[in-house]
C-alpha cells in the first residue's frame, strides 16, 4: 500500500510573516495520521517555516533548486542549502518553470538526480498542454517527460521519487481533469516506470494528481486506483483548506 501524500505548492505567495501565520494555524488543527503532508514554500520563508512547523506532521518542501552543490550560478539555490535548513522535498520541473524559466527535460533529470543524491525527495512534475491533449498526444508527452526525468535514477532511489501529473490546462483554471481521465494518464505513467524498473517497483511509487484540486473534489481522485495524493496550489494557502485536503486524502 502506498501512503497518500498531499503537497501544497504555494508558488510565489506568502511572506515570512504570512508563512508563520500558516504554521500557527497548523498547530490548531488535529493531527491526521496516514497521510504525508508537505508544504512547498518560497525560498525566503523556508528557514522560518522549518522552525515554526517543528512538532507538527507537516514536512517542508522547496519549489525548485539548482543541480550543482555550489558555484558561480547567480540567483540559484543548491541542494545543500535546502538540506541545511531541514527541507525534505523539492518540486522539480513544474510546468510554470518549464514554461517561463527554461526548465527542460534535461535539467529536470539533473535536478532529480541531484535531489536524490542529497537525500531530498523530488516531486517531479509532468503533464500535457491543452494543445497536446487535443492533438491526442497526452500519453506520448507524459511518457517522454517521465522517461527523461528518471534517466539514471537507480532502483534504490526510485522509492524516494514522487511524480505529480499536472495537466497544464487544469492548473489554476478551475477546470480540473475528471478523476477517471487523471487516473488513466497516471496509470500510463506507472506503466512507463514499470518498463524501466519492473512492476513491483513501479507499484511503490507515489503519483499525485495536480490541477484545481480542492477539498470538495479530492475524494474523487483518491478513490481512483493509481492516484496517491495531490499537488495543490490555490487551495493549499490556508491551514483550514490544506487540512481539509489532507483529511480528504485518507
Ligand atoms: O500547479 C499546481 C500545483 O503545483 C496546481 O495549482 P492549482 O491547485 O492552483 O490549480
Amino acid at each position: 500500500m502506498r501512503t497518500p501524500i498531499v503537497a501544497g505548492n504555494w508558488k510565489m505567495f506568502k511572506t515570512i510573516a504570512e508563512a508563520k501565520q500558516f504554521a500557527e494555524a497548523v498547530k490548531q488543527q488535529d493531527a491526521v495520521a496516514g497521510v504525508e503532508q508537505v508544504v512547498c514554500a518560497p525560498f525566503t520563508a523556508l528557514a522560518a517555516l522549518a522552525e515554526a512547523l517543528k512538532g507538527t506532521d507537516v514536512a517542508l518542501g522547496a519549489q525548485n533548486m539548482h543541480f550543482e552543490e555550489q558555484g558561480a550560478f547567480t540567483g540559484e539555490i543548491s541542494p545543500l542549502m535546502l538540506k541545511e535548513i531541514g527541507v525534505r522535498y523539492v518540486i522539480i520541473g513544474h510546468s510554470e518553470r518549464r514554461q517561463y524559466f527554461n526548465e527542460t527535460d534535461e535539467s529536470v533529470n539533473k535536478k532529480t538526480l541531484a535531489a536524490l543524491k542529497h537525500g531530498l525527495r523530488p516531486i517531479v512534475c509532468v503533464g500535457e498542454s491543452l494543445e497536446e491533449r487535443e492533438a491526442g498526444k497526452t500519453a506520448e508527452v507524459v511518457r517522454k517527460q517521465t522517461e527523461a526525468a528518471l534517466t539514471d535514477v537507480t532502483p534504490d532511489q526510485l522509492a524516494d521519487v514522487v511524480i505529480a501529473y499536472e495537466p497544464i490546462w487544469a492548473i489554476g483554471t478551475g477546470k480540473s481533469s475528471t478523476a477517471a481521465d487523471a487516473n488513466e494518464t497516471i496509470a500510463i505513467i506507472r506503466s512507463v516506470i514499470a518498463e524501466r524498473f519492473g512492476q513491483q517497483e513501479a507499484d511503490k511509487v507515489r503519483i499525485q494528481y495536480g490541477g484545481s484540486v480542492k477539498p470538495e473534489n479530492i475524494g474523487g481522485y483518491m478513490a481512483e486506483k493509481d492516484i496517491d495524493g495531490a499537488l495543490v496550489g490555490g487551495a493549499s494557502l490556508t491551514a483550514d483548506s490544506f487540512f481539509a485536503l489532507v483529511k480528504g486524502a485518507k
